[in-house]
């Protein structure tokens, strides 16, 4: 599948716009270069956590009130509508890394990975000034003023969820629950998902949802790109016209890794959309 290409550097912030509302009318996928991170140093950090033992990584395990920190393998299954509670869960791990500024953050220590933190912090802060870029265009796209997200609050204090992933690349060998997916089938739920993937193959997109039986075409690594996708949040805000495309993660026979940033609004925006829209 050939997605359309934004560059984030280009100084013609219209036609830009202009080339973000056809991909995210069409698609509701594209990838974004020359946004200016370099995530080869993150990725590193990342196999360096998940190469620990399970019983180092199970002491950062997620904290169920606030959602952050590690999740072994098949603890998650993604697709909602695969509802048999016998359904072994996806075949990846993850780490879950919450808005910078929250006290419930897992952190690993300095003695074990001693430039996790410092390597993650950066990068985090980096993705958020590129997703707040990112959605000033996507404003300009929808024909509003450019600060309309920051004006409704949206990105004051925003729920951030940085989430590094591990696929190791078992085949998913079907059972009598079905197969075994990376990631199984689903729509983020929030505002934009800015992915980094490390080139190996497996994620693939269905661009009706509605249509069954399903069609999955698979999405490329470029070189350099972020895979920018919007969630449920900017589907229903739009009215449908740009699009939450349903996705999943394929194994393939190899270890994969992904971090997957999820920039959604300051859960109180809505209040005062709704008070501007009357
Ligand atoms: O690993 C990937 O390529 C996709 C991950 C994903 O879709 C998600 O975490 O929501
Ligand atoms: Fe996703």
């Amino acid at each position: 599948m050939k997605l359309p290409v934004i560059d984030l550097s280009s100084s013609d912030r219209i036609s830009t716009a202009h080339s973000i509302r056809q991909a995210c009318t069409d698609y509701g996928f594209f990838y974004l270069i020359n946004h200016g991170v370099d995530e080869q140093t993150v990725f590193e950090q990342s196999r360096l956590f998940f190469s620990l033992p399970l019983e180092d990584k199970m002491k950062f395990s997620r904290d169920v009130a606030a959602d952050f920190g590690f999740s072994p393998l098949y603890a998650e299954n993604l697709d909602s509508s695969s509802s048999s509670s016998k359904a072994k869960g996806d075949s990846k791990e993850s780490f879950r890394i919450g808005p910078l500024q929250n006290q419930r953050n897992q952190w690993p220590s300095q003695d074990l990975l001693p430039s996790w933190r410092s390597v993650m912090e950066t990068y985090y802060a980096s993705l958020l000034s590129i997703g707040k870029k990112l959605s000033s265009l996507i404003a300009l796209a929808l024909n509003l003023d450019d600060h309309f997200f920051h004006s409704v609050g949206a990105l004051d204090n925003p729920h951030t969820i940085l989430r590094l992933l591990h696929y190791p690349g078992e085949m998913g060998d079907s059972d009598e629950d079905g197969v075994v997916y990376g990631a199984s089938a689903h729509s983020d739920y929030g505002m934009i998902t800015l992915l980094a993937t490390d080139g190996v193959p497996g994620l693939q997109v269905c661009r009706e949802k509605l249509k069954h039986p399903r069609t999955w075409e698979n999405v490329n690594h470029v070189k350099g790109a972020f895979i920018v996708n919007l969630g449920d949040l900017m589907e229903r805000w739009t009215n449908c016209l740009f699009r939450s495309t349903l996705h999943r993660v394929m194994p393939t026979g190899k270890e994969r890794y992904s971090m997957a940033f999820f920039l959604d609004p300051n859960p109180d925006c809505g209040r005062m959309l709704e008070k501007l829209l009357q």
